[in-house]
């Protein structure tokens, strides 16, 4: 297979531990589950099975940084995120190493990650000094009306594994920068990239019980209960599937917690018959096949005008058969394994059930064990229609299926067929069509004419059943300061002295 894991330049990012209140430990209970390594299936090693005891406990060393993590100047929180950035940038190669080893994606892109997770704290430090309230004026005479933005508290953030860092930091950088404390709970595929954070954080002088982390996998549900019930925690953002998303909320209401979902995505990728092919083509790539297609944002129904659609799907399948799959850490490898079994097979009953319907594979469609049992060969369907599990499900995987349509309102009905609204795309070079589509498409973020649209500096985040909130930007802050209004009264007096 020729898969080997290079070792850590810094060995003590690799810490095996949960981190709360500034030290590392073990689960009360002792017990620990394993991590695998998804290229080869080999043991990387054990993290703590945190329980609600445990999760508990970090609640509490939060609630106990709070009042004087709250008191600190958005300045100085400004220096303390800028300093994890930079230990994030000087370890960079580490950290890298450790997103490959345990989420399998290739280094390059494991490279690119960390310093897409870095920027969201470099951002957020930028932001922390600017968190300005405003004076209003007011109805009653003698009134005088201000707000000021305070931390809405104790944050539970709970993030799932396919950015092990990056969907972490784009939580916890706003939250510092507002002067609030959290919990996360790393996910359990991934654990050893967010203990490499929490390493990092430390070193940054990140004052204890402000980030803490706790880690599970069969235990879960058990900690996302305790989380989400709890009274003290007052905000729990989470990214991950549309299901989870609504079973966090239920479990949220009794508390009204402040809530920010970045849920799952189903996105439209139109290509017009205005659009430059090969800027197509290339979006097409880059938006399908990023992470292996497990992205929540990824491309998942292609549709393509009538007049180039032979041609989009020849150039696009040649392009796929320039992929080569394999370990992450091998050269040249341009697309790793999936996460896990489930994610295989679900991408192979999308293929099987495209295939039963009508569907015709160009290239791909099979599993790859000579590789490894998570790996999956990039795929091309074409012929796809409205009737097949594709259309109606996000794949999370490999698996590019093209659809045919003839009219601008034909393919904006199809889009917007779907409850969930997170990304769409589309390519064309008619100024108009640009405007019309962008505006009619029910989705939360739209890339025109590119299919890479992340950005620390650009909301993230969905509607309809995507979710809500808005991360990253100038409005990610906001998820994590509550307004205050003050009316002082008894003004508007004469001056002492005056007749
Ligand atoms: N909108 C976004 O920004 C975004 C980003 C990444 C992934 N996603 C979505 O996530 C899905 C893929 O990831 P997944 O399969 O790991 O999602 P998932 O919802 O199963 O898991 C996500 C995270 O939630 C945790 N989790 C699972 N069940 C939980 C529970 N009962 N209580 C508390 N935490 C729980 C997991 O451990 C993991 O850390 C896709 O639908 C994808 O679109 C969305
Ligand atoms: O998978 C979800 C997040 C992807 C991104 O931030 O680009």
């Amino acid at each position: 297979m020729g898969h080997s894991v290079p070792p850590l330049s810094d060995k003590s990012l690799l810490k095996k531990q949960c981190y709360v209140n500034g030290e590392w430990i073990s689960a009360k209970s002792g017990k620990t589950f394993e991590v695998t390594d998804p290229a080869t299936g080999e043991v990387i090693g054990t993290m703590p099975e945190c329980d609600r005891a445990d999760t508990e406990a970090a609640i509490t060393a939060a609630a106990k940084a709070l009042p004087s993590f709250r008191k600190t100047t958005g300045r100085e929180r400004a220096r303390m995120l800028r300093k994890w950035y930079q230990l994030m940038i000087d370890n960079a190669n580490d950290l890298a190493k450790l997103i490959t080893w345990e989420n399998g994606k290739p280094l390059a892109d494991a490279k690119g990650e960390v310093t897409y997770a870095a920027n969201f704290f470099e951002w957020f430090s930028e932001e922390a000094p600017r968190v300005y309230g405003s004076t209003i004026p007011a109805s009653v005479a003698g009134n005088r009306v201000f707000t000021i933005k305070e931390p809405v508290g104790v944050c539970g953030l709970i993030t799932p594994w396919n950015f092990p860092a990056a969907m972490i930091t784009r939580k916890i950088g706003p939250a510092l920068a507002a002067g609030c404390t959290v919990v996360a709970k790393s996910p359990g595929e991934t654990p050893f990239t967010a203990a490499a954070l929490a390493e990092l954080a430390h070193r940054a002088g990140i004052p204890k019980g402000v980030i803490n982390f706790v880690t599970a996998l069969k235990n879960t549900p058990e900690v996302g209960e305790t989380i989400t019930s709890s009274k003290t925690v007052k905000k729990v953002s989470f990214t991950g599937s549309t299901g989870v998303g609504k079973l966090l909320m239920k479990q949220s209401a009794d508390t009204l917690k402040k809530l920010s979902f970045e849920l799952g995505g189903n996105a439209p990728f139109i290509v017009f018959d205005d659009a430059d092919m090969e800027t197509a083509v290339a979006g097409a790539i880059a938006s399908k096949f990023r992470s292996s297609g497990q992205t929540c944002v990824c491309a998942n129904r292609i549709y393509v005008q009538s007049g180039i659609y032979d041609e989009f799907a020849k150039v696009f399948t040649e392009k796929v058969k320039g992929f080569k799959v394999g370990g992450g850490y091998d050269q040249g490898v341009t697309h790793g394994p999936l996460i896990h079994d489930r994610a295989v097979s679900k991408v192979e009953s999308h293929v099987e059930d495209a295939v039963k319907k009508g569907g015709q594979v160009l290239i791909g469609g099979q599993k790859m064990p000579d590789l490894g049992s998570n790996f999956f060969q990039p795929t091309v369907i074409r012929d796809m229609t409205a009737s097949m599990q594709l259309a109606h499900e996000e794949t999370f995987g490999p698996v590019a299926g093209l659809f045919k349509f003839d009219t601008e309102a034909d393919v904006v009905k199809l889009a917007n067929q779907a409850d969930v609204g997170l990304a769409g795309y589309f390519f064309s070079r008619d100024i108009q069509r640009v405007y019309r589509v962008a505006e009619a498409l029910e989705v939360g973020m739209v890339g025109v004419n590119t299919g890479l649209i992340s950005d620390p500096a650009a909301p993230f985040g969905g509607v309809k059943e995507s979710g809500f909130g808005r991360e990253g930007s100038m409005l990610g802050i906001e998820e994590y300061v509550v307004t205050k209004m003050v009316t002082l009264g008894g003004n508007g007096q004469p001056l002492q002295g005056s007749s």
